[in-house]
């Protein structure tokens, strides 16, 4: 058989003609030495907006994930038009022609691999919509948010092939490199992965950092830009990376996750802080942003670190565990917050 690898592209690659015409030209070069299946996710903020739509009470479930859906079927189809028009032998589907089943608690079951194969008969490059599948009955499906990247793992591992996540960032920076200017992390060790993105970071989803070490995957995540990508190792070193995370708690409707709902204040000792209250609910009007700092070592920093961002925390609630340190901040104060972090890192 033919060796296939698995190329993902998220919603930054996929946002505008300049960046699809970017990565055409990447999937043209591979699809000379390889057979390529592209998973696409929406251009970005298209889901977004999707969600807003749907939120109006007109529509039945079916009808919801057919709308949710579409975003990667616009891109689907548009890469794979571009393709062909670069003479690169390309076709699209869609979750439910491949098929990739998916189960009422939005996971993927299954995955059919004789349509592929047979395309790949005609076609080099076959590009699939992530973040969508089929039920048993025949309905579309969605998955949970951000995970078209668990689409992508789930076709790498019934191929048993290479899985490349390309993004708009040359890899995996101390905090969003968007927002300030931070140090990029050269390893990072695959279970430290789990640690980011279970924090709701946006560099791979929970779901396929799980996959891809349960199938023990080999991945990247690279730029489409330049190539230059972090380096997803299997053995720990002993390196003290460290991630300085922020969310909007409403993006991720944090009221739902359990650290909230637990604990009350526990102990406070001169190296740790244990403690996190109840969020009160007319917090949910407010720009309230969680950060969290991630890494080896940070117990000892975080008085350092409470002490020099005392007066930007947000009513005193502050989580700290083993490897991690979470409190609240208001909106406008994120980027001052994260600067005074790395800061005492740098030290
Ligand atoms: N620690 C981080 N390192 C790198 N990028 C990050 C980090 N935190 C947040 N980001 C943001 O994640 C974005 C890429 O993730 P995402 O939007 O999921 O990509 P895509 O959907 O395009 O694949 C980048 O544009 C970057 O701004
Ligand atoms: N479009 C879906 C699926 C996805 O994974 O998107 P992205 O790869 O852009 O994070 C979402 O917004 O959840």
């Amino acid at each position: 058989m033919f060796k296939i690898i698995v190329k993902k592209f998220g919603g930054e690659a996929l946002k505008n003609i300049e960046n699809i015409n970017k990565i055409a030209n990447i999937i043209k070069k591979n699809s000379l030495e390889k057979k390529i299946i592209v998973v696409v996710s929406a251009p970005k903020n298209f889901t977004d907006l999707l969600y807003k739509i749907s939120k109006q009470n007109i529509y039945k479930k079916e009808e919801k994930n057919v709308l949710l859906s579409c975003g990667e079927q616009i891109s689907s189809s548009i890469l794979s038009g571009v393709l062909n028009k670069m003479k690169v032998k390309s076709t699209s589907l869609q979750g439910w022609q491949v098929p990739i089943f998916v189960n009422k608690n939005m996971e993927i079951e299954y995955i059919y691999k004789r349509k592929i194969k047979n395309l790949f008969k005609k076609n080099n490059v076959i590009v699939i919509s992530g973040f969508q599948g089929v039920d048993k009955k025949g309905n579309i499906k969605i998955l949970n948010r951000g995970d078209s990247d668990t689409s992508a793992v789930f076709l790498a591992n019934i191929f048993k092939s290479k899985c490349f996540f390309y993004k708009d960032t040359d890899g995996i920076y101390q905090t969003d490199p968007k927002l300030i200017k931070t140090k990029k992390i050269k390893n990072i060790y695959i279970k430290d992965l789990i640690e980011i993105s279970s924090l709701g970071s946006k560099i791979l989803s929970l779901n396929s950092v799980k996959k891809i070490i349960k199938n023990k995957l080999t991945v990247n995540v690279l730029s489409f830009k330049n190539m230059k990508k972090t380096k997803i190792i299997y053995k720990k070193k002993n390196n003290n990376f460290l991630i300085i995370k922020e969310e909007n708690l409403f993006r991720i409707n944090y009221l739902k996750t359990k650290i909230i709902n637990n604990i009350d204040m526990i102990k406070l000792t001169k190296k740790n802080i244990y403690f996190t209250t109840n969020l009160n609910l007319n917090l949910k009007r407010k720009k309230i942003y969680k950060v969290s700092v991630l890494g080896y070592n940070i117990k000892i920093k975080v008085i350092k670190i409470l002490l020099n961002i005392k007066k930007y925390i947000y009513k005193n609630i502050i989580n700290s565990l083993e490897n991690k340190f979470s409190f609240l901040i208001k909106k406008n104060n994120k980027k001052i917050v994260l600067k005074k972090i790395t800061k005492i890192f740098k030290k």
